[in-house]
Protein backbone atom coordinates (compact mmCIF):
# COMPACT_ATOMS: atom_id res chain seq x y z
CA UNK A 1 0.00 0.00 0.00
CA UNK A 2 1.80 3.46 -1.02
CA UNK A 3 1.99 5.99 1.88
CA UNK A 4 -1.34 8.03 2.02
CA UNK A 5 -1.20 11.40 1.53
CA UNK A 6 -2.56 13.95 4.07
CA UNK A 7 -4.71 16.49 3.24
CA UNK A 8 -3.30 19.74 4.65
CA UNK A 9 0.10 20.86 3.10
CA UNK A 10 1.08 21.20 6.66
CA UNK A 11 0.42 17.95 7.49
CA UNK A 12 1.79 16.25 3.72
CA UNK A 13 5.29 18.43 4.68
CA UNK A 14 5.74 16.88 7.86
CA UNK A 15 5.31 13.04 6.71
CA UNK A 16 7.79 13.91 3.84
CA UNK A 17 10.21 15.23 6.27
CA UNK A 18 9.65 12.29 8.69
CA UNK A 19 10.05 9.95 5.50
CA UNK A 20 13.00 11.46 4.89
CA UNK A 21 14.86 12.08 8.49
CA UNK A 22 13.06 9.59 10.41
CA UNK A 23 16.16 9.48 13.15
CA UNK A 24 14.44 12.84 13.78
CA UNK A 25 10.63 11.90 14.10
CA UNK A 26 8.75 11.43 17.04
CA UNK A 27 5.81 8.56 16.37
CA UNK A 28 3.16 8.72 18.62
CA UNK A 29 0.20 6.79 19.34
CA UNK A 30 -2.84 6.16 21.53
CA UNK A 31 -3.73 3.06 22.62
CA UNK A 32 -7.14 1.76 22.61
CA UNK A 33 -9.31 2.33 19.24
CA UNK A 34 -5.79 3.39 16.94
CA UNK A 35 -3.57 0.30 18.21
CA UNK A 36 -6.09 -1.82 19.41
CA UNK A 37 -9.38 -2.09 18.35
CA UNK A 38 -12.18 -1.61 20.66
CA UNK A 39 -13.77 -4.36 22.70
CA UNK A 40 -16.75 -5.02 24.94
CA UNK A 41 -14.63 -6.03 27.47
CA UNK A 42 -11.36 -3.48 27.87
CA UNK A 43 -9.42 -6.24 29.78
CA UNK A 44 -9.54 -7.95 26.29
CA UNK A 45 -8.01 -5.37 24.44
CA UNK A 46 -4.40 -6.49 22.60
CA UNK A 47 -2.81 -4.83 19.34
CA UNK A 48 -4.10 -5.09 16.41
CA UNK A 49 -2.75 -7.89 14.35
CA UNK A 50 0.27 -6.99 13.14
CA UNK A 51 0.68 -3.78 14.83
CA UNK A 52 3.57 -4.97 17.00
CA UNK A 53 5.20 -6.09 14.69
CA UNK A 54 4.99 -3.14 12.34
CA UNK A 55 6.17 -0.52 15.58
CA UNK A 56 9.34 -3.54 16.10
CA UNK A 57 10.58 -3.04 12.84
CA UNK A 58 10.15 1.09 12.91
CA UNK A 59 11.82 0.92 16.29
CA UNK A 60 15.78 0.75 15.14
CA UNK A 61 14.55 3.40 12.10
CA UNK A 62 12.82 6.29 13.84
CA UNK A 63 13.85 8.92 16.78
CA UNK A 64 10.87 8.00 19.52
CA UNK A 65 8.01 5.67 19.57
CA UNK A 66 5.73 6.57 22.04
CA UNK A 67 2.36 5.29 23.16
CA UNK A 68 0.23 7.55 24.97
CA UNK A 69 -2.44 6.45 27.21
CA UNK A 70 -5.58 7.16 29.47
CA UNK A 71 -4.75 3.32 30.39
CA UNK A 72 -1.86 2.15 33.30
CA UNK A 73 1.04 2.21 31.11
CA UNK A 74 2.19 -1.30 32.38
CA UNK A 75 -1.50 -2.24 31.26
CA UNK A 76 -0.66 -0.79 27.71
CA UNK A 77 2.85 -2.49 27.94
CA UNK A 78 0.79 -5.99 28.44
CA UNK A 79 -2.07 -5.92 26.27
CA UNK A 80 -0.04 -4.10 23.58
CA UNK A 81 2.90 -7.19 23.44
CA UNK A 82 5.32 -3.55 23.56
CA UNK A 83 8.15 -5.02 26.50
CA UNK A 84 10.75 -6.02 24.02
CA UNK A 85 10.33 -3.32 21.61
CA UNK A 86 13.80 -1.20 21.33
CA UNK A 87 13.11 2.65 21.63
CA UNK A 88 9.44 2.61 22.31
CA UNK A 89 8.41 4.91 25.49
CA UNK A 90 4.60 4.28 27.18
CA UNK A 91 3.27 6.96 28.79
CA UNK A 92 -0.04 5.93 30.58
CA UNK A 93 -2.53 7.91 32.78
CA UNK A 94 -2.35 10.81 30.21
CA UNK A 95 1.18 11.23 31.11
CA UNK A 96 0.94 10.83 34.08
CA UNK A 97 3.19 7.27 34.61
CA UNK A 98 6.75 6.78 32.43
CA UNK A 99 6.77 3.34 31.46
CA UNK A 100 10.77 3.07 29.93
CA UNK A 101 12.94 -0.22 29.99
CA UNK A 102 10.79 -2.30 31.98
CA UNK A 103 10.41 0.76 34.67
CA UNK A 104 7.40 2.59 35.72
CA UNK A 105 7.38 5.86 37.27
CA UNK A 106 5.01 7.82 38.83
CA UNK A 107 3.61 10.49 41.38
CA UNK A 108 1.44 9.19 44.31
CA UNK A 109 -1.89 9.31 43.34
CA UNK A 110 -4.23 12.23 44.72
CA UNK A 111 -6.34 11.12 47.89
CA UNK A 112 -9.67 12.24 45.99
CA UNK A 113 -8.64 8.59 43.83
CA UNK A 114 -9.66 6.95 47.38
CA UNK A 115 -13.05 8.71 48.20
CA UNK A 116 -14.18 8.06 44.23
CA UNK A 117 -13.61 3.96 44.87
CA UNK A 118 -15.27 4.60 48.11
CA UNK A 119 -18.39 6.16 46.72
CA UNK A 120 -18.98 5.50 43.49
CA UNK A 121 -20.63 1.98 43.39
CA UNK A 122 -23.23 3.64 45.75
CA UNK A 123 -23.42 6.36 43.48
CA UNK A 124 -24.47 4.44 40.61
CA UNK A 125 -27.03 2.42 42.53
CA UNK A 126 -28.54 6.04 43.50
CA UNK A 127 -28.35 7.85 40.04
CA UNK A 128 -30.07 4.63 38.28
CA UNK A 129 -26.97 3.58 36.56
CA UNK A 130 -28.25 0.81 33.79
CA UNK A 131 -27.38 -2.48 33.68
CA UNK A 132 -24.66 -3.10 32.06
CA UNK A 133 -22.75 -0.30 33.50
CA UNK A 134 -19.05 -0.71 34.66
CA UNK A 135 -16.54 0.10 36.95
CA UNK A 136 -12.72 -0.09 36.07
CA UNK A 137 -10.41 1.05 38.46
CA UNK A 138 -7.17 1.98 36.90
CA UNK A 139 -5.45 2.37 40.65
CA UNK A 140 -4.95 6.09 39.63
CA UNK A 141 -8.21 6.73 38.55
CA UNK A 142 -11.44 4.88 37.93
CA UNK A 143 -13.73 4.39 34.76
CA UNK A 144 -17.53 4.19 34.28
CA UNK A 145 -18.00 1.82 30.83
CA UNK A 146 -21.54 2.00 29.62
CA UNK A 147 -20.56 -0.12 26.49
CA UNK A 148 -22.41 -3.18 27.33
CA UNK A 149 -25.72 -1.04 28.46
CA UNK A 150 -29.04 -1.97 26.03
CA UNK A 151 -28.60 1.97 24.76
CA UNK A 152 -24.95 2.94 25.58
CA UNK A 153 -25.04 6.95 25.01
CA UNK A 154 -28.24 6.95 27.07
CA UNK A 155 -26.51 5.42 30.06
CA UNK A 156 -23.58 7.45 29.80
CA UNK A 157 -25.89 10.37 29.38
CA UNK A 158 -27.84 9.40 32.59
CA UNK A 159 -24.26 9.53 34.75
CA UNK A 160 -22.54 12.92 33.06
CA UNK A 161 -23.52 15.12 35.99
CA UNK A 162 -23.56 12.84 38.80
CA UNK A 163 -19.83 11.80 38.12
CA UNK A 164 -19.37 14.93 37.62
CA UNK A 165 -20.44 16.59 40.60
CA UNK A 166 -18.69 13.61 42.43
CA UNK A 167 -15.10 14.13 40.50
CA UNK A 168 -15.30 18.13 41.79
CA UNK A 169 -16.31 16.74 45.07
CA UNK A 170 -12.88 14.83 44.91
CA UNK A 171 -10.92 17.57 43.24
CA UNK A 172 -10.27 15.16 40.24
CA UNK A 173 -10.79 16.03 36.41
CA UNK A 174 -13.64 14.18 34.28
CA UNK A 175 -12.03 12.60 31.23
CA UNK A 176 -15.32 11.61 28.62
CA UNK A 177 -14.41 9.11 25.94
CA UNK A 178 -16.18 6.39 23.95
CA UNK A 179 -18.76 5.10 25.86
CA UNK A 180 -16.90 5.87 29.25
CA UNK A 181 -15.91 8.68 31.43
CA UNK A 182 -13.00 8.44 33.69
CA UNK A 183 -12.42 10.49 37.02
CA UNK A 184 -8.89 11.04 36.88
CA UNK A 185 -5.93 13.16 38.43
CA UNK A 186 -6.26 16.56 36.97
CA UNK A 187 -3.07 18.56 35.83
CA UNK A 188 -1.91 16.24 33.11
CA UNK A 189 -3.18 15.77 29.37
CA UNK A 190 -1.54 13.97 26.13
CA UNK A 191 -1.12 17.60 25.00
CA UNK A 192 1.26 18.04 27.77
CA UNK A 193 2.57 14.48 27.53
CA UNK A 194 3.67 14.66 23.95
CA UNK A 195 4.94 18.63 24.63
CA UNK A 196 7.31 16.71 27.16
CA UNK A 197 8.54 14.21 24.47
CA UNK A 198 9.07 16.40 21.67
CA UNK A 199 11.30 18.89 23.67
CA UNK A 200 13.44 15.97 25.03
CA UNK A 201 13.97 14.51 21.32
CA UNK A 202 16.87 16.61 20.04
CA UNK A 203 17.48 19.43 18.17
CA UNK A 204 15.22 19.53 14.90
CA UNK A 205 12.03 17.30 15.55
CA UNK A 206 9.17 15.76 13.44
CA UNK A 207 6.36 14.36 15.16
CA UNK A 208 3.07 12.25 14.29
CA UNK A 209 0.49 11.61 16.34
CA UNK A 210 -2.41 9.49 16.28
CA UNK A 211 -5.73 9.22 17.90
CA UNK A 212 -9.29 7.97 18.16
CA UNK A 213 -10.68 10.06 21.06
CA UNK A 214 -11.86 12.86 22.55
CA UNK A 215 -8.86 12.47 24.70
CA UNK A 216 -6.42 12.99 21.93
CA UNK A 217 -7.70 16.59 20.72
CA UNK A 218 -5.35 17.71 23.25
CA UNK A 219 -2.27 15.63 21.31
CA UNK A 220 -3.57 17.17 18.43
CA UNK A 221 -3.79 20.86 19.80
CA UNK A 222 0.17 20.33 20.79
CA UNK A 223 1.54 19.36 17.31
CA UNK A 224 -0.55 22.22 15.64
CA UNK A 225 1.15 24.42 18.67
CA UNK A 226 4.46 22.87 17.35
CA UNK A 227 3.90 23.77 13.76
CA UNK A 228 3.09 27.09 14.71
CA UNK A 229 6.38 27.23 16.47
CA UNK A 230 8.19 25.79 12.43
CA UNK A 231 8.13 21.90 13.99
CA UNK A 232 6.56 19.97 11.04
CA UNK A 233 3.67 17.20 12.70
CA UNK A 234 1.17 15.50 11.25
CA UNK A 235 -1.97 14.45 13.23
CA UNK A 236 -3.97 11.31 12.45
CA UNK A 237 -7.11 10.33 13.32
CA UNK A 238 -8.03 6.26 13.58
CA UNK A 239 -11.64 7.02 12.21
CA UNK A 240 -14.84 5.89 13.95
CA UNK A 241 -18.55 6.39 13.84
CA UNK A 242 -18.62 6.59 17.60
CA UNK A 243 -16.55 10.18 17.90
CA UNK A 244 -17.53 13.61 16.45
CA UNK A 245 -14.90 16.17 16.19
CA UNK A 246 -11.94 14.44 15.79
CA UNK A 247 -11.70 13.45 12.17
CA UNK A 248 -12.78 16.95 11.09
CA UNK A 249 -9.44 18.87 12.58
CA UNK A 250 -6.75 15.73 11.29
CA UNK A 251 -4.61 16.12 8.61
CA UNK A 252 -5.29 12.63 7.98
CA UNK A 253 -8.32 9.70 8.17
CA UNK A 254 -7.67 6.13 8.50
CA UNK A 255 -9.30 3.43 8.56
CA UNK A 256 -9.44 2.33 12.83
CA UNK A 257 -6.88 0.09 14.04
CA UNK A 258 -6.78 -1.55 10.50
CA UNK A 259 -5.75 1.80 8.90
CA UNK A 260 -3.06 2.32 11.76
CA UNK A 261 -1.26 -0.68 10.53
CA UNK A 262 -1.66 -0.19 6.75
CA UNK A 263 -0.57 3.71 7.81
CA UNK A 264 2.64 1.87 9.61
CA UNK A 265 3.61 -0.80 6.99
CA UNK A 266 3.56 2.08 4.38
CA UNK A 267 5.44 4.06 6.29
CA UNK A 268 8.47 1.20 7.15
CA UNK A 269 8.19 0.83 3.24
CA UNK A 270 8.74 4.51 2.56
CA UNK A 271 11.63 5.18 5.31
CA UNK A 272 12.90 1.78 3.92
CA UNK A 273 13.13 2.95 0.06
CA UNK A 274 13.79 6.77 0.55
CA UNK A 275 17.28 6.48 -0.87
O1 LIG B 1 -6.12 6.61 25.78
P1 LIG B 1 -6.56 5.27 25.30
O2 LIG B 1 -5.45 4.32 25.08
O3 LIG B 1 -7.46 5.37 24.09
O4 LIG B 1 -7.47 4.70 26.46
C1 LIG B 1 -8.75 5.28 26.71
C2 LIG B 1 -9.62 4.32 27.48
O5 LIG B 1 -9.67 3.12 26.72
C3 LIG B 1 -10.29 1.97 27.26
O6 LIG B 1 -11.67 2.07 27.05
C4 LIG B 1 -12.01 2.03 25.68
O7 LIG B 1 -11.59 0.78 25.12
C5 LIG B 1 -12.27 -0.39 25.69
C6 LIG B 1 -11.64 -1.62 25.07
O8 LIG B 1 -11.75 -1.61 23.70
C7 LIG B 1 -13.76 -0.26 25.40
O9 LIG B 1 -14.44 -1.37 25.96
C8 LIG B 1 -14.31 1.04 25.99
O10 LIG B 1 -15.65 1.22 25.60
C9 LIG B 1 -13.49 2.24 25.49
O11 LIG B 1 -13.88 3.43 26.15
C10 LIG B 1 -9.94 1.73 28.71
O12 LIG B 1 -10.77 0.76 29.29
C11 LIG B 1 -9.92 3.00 29.54
O13 LIG B 1 -9.40 2.74 30.81
C12 LIG B 1 -8.99 3.96 28.82
O14 LIG B 1 -8.74 5.09 29.59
Amino acid sequence: MPLPKPGSEAGAAALDRIVRRPADAVLSFDFDGTLAAIVPDPSDARSYPGVTAELSRLAPLVGRLVVITGRPAAVAVEYGGFADIANILVLGHYGLERWEDGHVTAPDPPAGVGLVREELPELLRRSGAHDGTRIEDKGRSLAVHTRNAADPDAALEALRIPLAALAQRAGLTVEPGRRVIELRPAGMDKGSALAGVVADAGADPAVLYTGDDLGDIAAFETVERLRGRGVPGVTVCSGSDEVEGLSDRADLVVDGPQGVAELLAALRAAIAGRD
